[in-house]
Formats: C-alpha cells, sequence, structure tokens
C-alpha cells in the first residue's frame, strides 16, 4: 500500500475547524475524513460512520486495550475520542490523504509520530469573544458544557506556537482560501 499524507486541523471547540474542513473536503477529491471513535452523544443530524464512530466507554477502553488507536484522549471527563490505526490504513489504501479534525493535544501526537508525513494546522478565533459567540449560536452544548468549552479553549490557544501553520478564522471566505493554499503547497510538495 501507497501511504498517503496526513493534514491534521486542531483548534478549541468552536474555533469552526469541522466548517473549514467540510468545505475542504466538498472541494478535494483526493482527501477522506478520518472518522473518529467518539463516547459522547450523538448531536441531531450527526450520523454514526460518517461523523464519529459513536461507541460505549466499555467498548473504547477495548480498543485501548488492543492497541487499536494511533492516538486518543479524554477531551473532557468521560468523554473519549480517538483515532484509529485502521482508519487511516483504510483511507490510504484508497490512494487518498488523511483530513483530521482533532483536539491540539491529539493533533501535536500524530504530528510527532508522523513527521514531514503530516501538515499540522492551528485553526484560531479572532478573539475568544468571537469564539464564545460562536459557540453559543451553534447551540450544540448545554451552558454548563458551553462554560467547559470556553474554559478549555483559553488554555489551548498557549500551543498554536507549536503547529507547523496558524490559520485566523475571522472571515470565513477568506479563511477557506487560506485553507486552500496551505494544503496545495503541502501536497506539492
Ligand atoms: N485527540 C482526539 N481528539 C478528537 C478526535 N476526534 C475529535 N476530537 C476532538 O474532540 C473535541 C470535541 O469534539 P466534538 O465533541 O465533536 O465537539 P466540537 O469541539 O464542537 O467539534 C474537538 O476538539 C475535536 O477536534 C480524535 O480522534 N482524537
Ligand atoms: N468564520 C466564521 N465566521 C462566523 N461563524 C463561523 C465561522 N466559522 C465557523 N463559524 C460558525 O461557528 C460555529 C462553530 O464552528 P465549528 O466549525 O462547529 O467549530 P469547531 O469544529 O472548531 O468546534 C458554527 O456554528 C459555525 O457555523
Amino acid at each position: 500500500m501507497q501511504e498517503g499524507k496526513l493534514i491534521i486541523f486542531s483548534a478549541p471547540s468552536g474555533a469552526g475547524k469541522t466548517t473549514l474542513v467540510k468545505h475542504l473536503l466538498e472541494q478535494n477529491d483526493n482527501l477522506c475524513f478520518s472518522i473518529s471513535c467518539a463516547t459522547r452523544d450523538k448531536r441531531r443530524g450527526e450520523v454514526h460512520g460518517k461523523d464519529y464512530y459513536f461507541i460505549s466507554v466499555d467498548e473504547f477502553n477495548k480498543k485501548i486495550e488492543n492497541k487499536e488507536f494511533a492516538e486518543w484522549e479524554e477531551v473532557y471527563p468521560d468523554h473519549f475520542y480517538g483515532t484509529l490505526n485502521q482508519e487511516i490504513e483504510r483511507i490510504w489504501a484508497e490512494g487518498k490523504h488523511v483530513l483530521f479534525d482533532i483536539d491540539v493535544q491529539g493533533g501535536l501526537r500524530l504530528k510527532k509520530l508522523f513527521g514531514d508525513q503530516a501538515l499540522s494546522i492551528f485553526v484560531q478565533p479572532p478573539t475568544l469573544d468571537e469564539l464564545a459567540k460562536r459557540l453559543t449560536a451553534r447551540n450544540t452544548d448545554s451552558p454548563e458544557k458551553l462554560k467547559m468549552r470556553i474554559e478549555k479553549a483559553a488554555d489551548e490557544l498557549a500551543f498554536a506556537e507549536k503547529f507547523d501553520t496558524i490559520l485566523i478564522n475571522d472571515q470565513l471566505d477568506e479563511a477557506n482560501k487560506e485553507v486552500q493554499q496551505i494544503v496545495n503547497q503541502f501536497l506539492e510538495n
């Protein structure tokens, strides 16, 4: 099997990485989204096997024991997320490059594992206030969860400099264009 490349998007929750990743996937047939395992509840509109493999904490722990994950994190208390080795291989076997939407620690771990084969992109909101506004408007989280995500975001912003590239997601059209340029440049080399 010919190995492809890895493009990793990490960001605090609400910075817009899911939005940017979806757009990139629509525009590029040679990229495929890495579907993670997650133990959180499914949100309205989410599909098992498309957005995530939604599994129980017990199933998740079995996969840890069986060393099925390239990386995994307890991103929020009792909310585990992980990238399956099998998922990366499935995508490479299709002759495509792998696109990740994963948390900051997971992103840094994959970059360390794959080195120059991977590009790590940190998506930064223009301000923390704007991030809080976007998360509130998205309306997918309870007030407690919202608070937890915003607090965690402030810590995560400190890791931006450790990524290959920082992308500020202010005007969405501009950010989409910039992402495409960054990805084109990486895939050409
Ligand atoms: N480490 C790691 N983080 C993941 C993985 N999949 C998703 N995440 C991250 O987990 C966090 C929470 O994701 P989610 O519950 O979907 O909410 P979101 O932050 O609003 O997108 C986000 O930062 C995701 O990028 C994974 O496989 N590994
Ligand atoms: N540049 C932007 N300007 C305004 N709103 C945005 C922008 N990018 C994303 N959003 C909105 O902000 C919310 C959070 O974006 P999302 O992609 O879900 O973030 P993440 O995956 O990083 O948690 C969504 O409702 C999305 O539509």
